[in-house]
């Protein structure tokens, strides 16, 4: 595991010092995982990250990480991925992760109308505890699952639609549209710092970027006892 994050480290920094691109590169972006529980929301984390379903998934115990390097329109991109327990038990635990996330996916399963009912509830959580300005996708997951839908893609969209959120249906089992996913998440972000909307700079915006992120991944335990007290925990 640290073998790992120290490979990552390099590839990392490599990346950082090859680009010259100027200061929009190389950013960090917190990300949220979020929705009830046996929504899928572990396994389109490890699909994402593995390339691959992971057909042995147990409930999440409070929270678990993840995180991988994607290039956006020539930027490159570290996402943060933050794996929160949907089960009611660990909200407190997870709420606590919420403050300073740039993104999120909003994750409900398309064969579970209780799944779809309980967004508004996330949805207000994420606005209220990460920020009014983060980026949602909404998540239709289970799309491999056609023939038990209860949740059409329609009355999605337009919840999505009315909620300011993107839209996508998924599936973790075949791959289908996770990528997509996340770096549609992380595009708008992007569009949103080079419009100006988003400002990178400002307190807990759930971005670092240039040298700020590179001196954070040259120090991993800082970087993790950062992450530690940013989470609260
Ligand atoms: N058919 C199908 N099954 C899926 C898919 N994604 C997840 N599953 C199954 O759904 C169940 C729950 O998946 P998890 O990823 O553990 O769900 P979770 O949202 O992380 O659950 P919590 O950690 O309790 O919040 C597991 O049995 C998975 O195998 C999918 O895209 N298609």
């Amino acid at each position: 595991m640290i073998l790992d994050f120290l490979k990552e480290l390099q590839v990392s920094q490599l990346e950082c010092l090859d680009d010259s691109n100027g200061w929009l590169s190389n950013f960090l972006f917190k990300f949220l995982v979020i929705g009830n529980a046996g929504t899928g929301k572990s396994c389109l984390l490890h699909q994402f990250i593995e390339k691959r379903f992971k057909d042995d998934s147990n409930h999440t115990i409070g929270v678990e990480f993840g995180s991988k390097i994607i290039s956006v329109v020539n930027k490159f991109v570290k996402l943060q991925i933050w794996d929160t327990a949907g089960q009611e038990r660990f909200r407190s635990v997870t709420r606590s992760y919420y403050r300073g996330a740039a993104g999120a996916l909003l994750v409900y399963d398309i064969t579970s109308r209780e799944t779809y009912n309980a967004l508004t509830n996330w949805l207000t959580d994420a606005r209220m505890l990460a920020s009014q300005n983060i980026v949602i996708i909404l998540c239709g997951n289970k799309k491999d699952l056609d023939a038990d839908r209860e949740v059409t893609f329609l009355e999605a969209s337009r919840f999505a639609q009315e909620n300011e959120l993107m839209f996508l249906e998924t599936s973790a089992l075949t791959g289908e549209n996770v990528e997509e996913a996340f770096v549609q998440c992380a595009r708008k972000i992007l569009n949103k710092i080079e419009s100006g909307e988003l400002d990178p700079e400002r307190m807990g915006s759930g971005i670092q970027y240039g040298d700020a992120a590179l001196r954070q991944l040259r120090s991993p335990r800082r970087a993790q006892a950062e992450s530690v007290q940013e989470c609260g925990c």
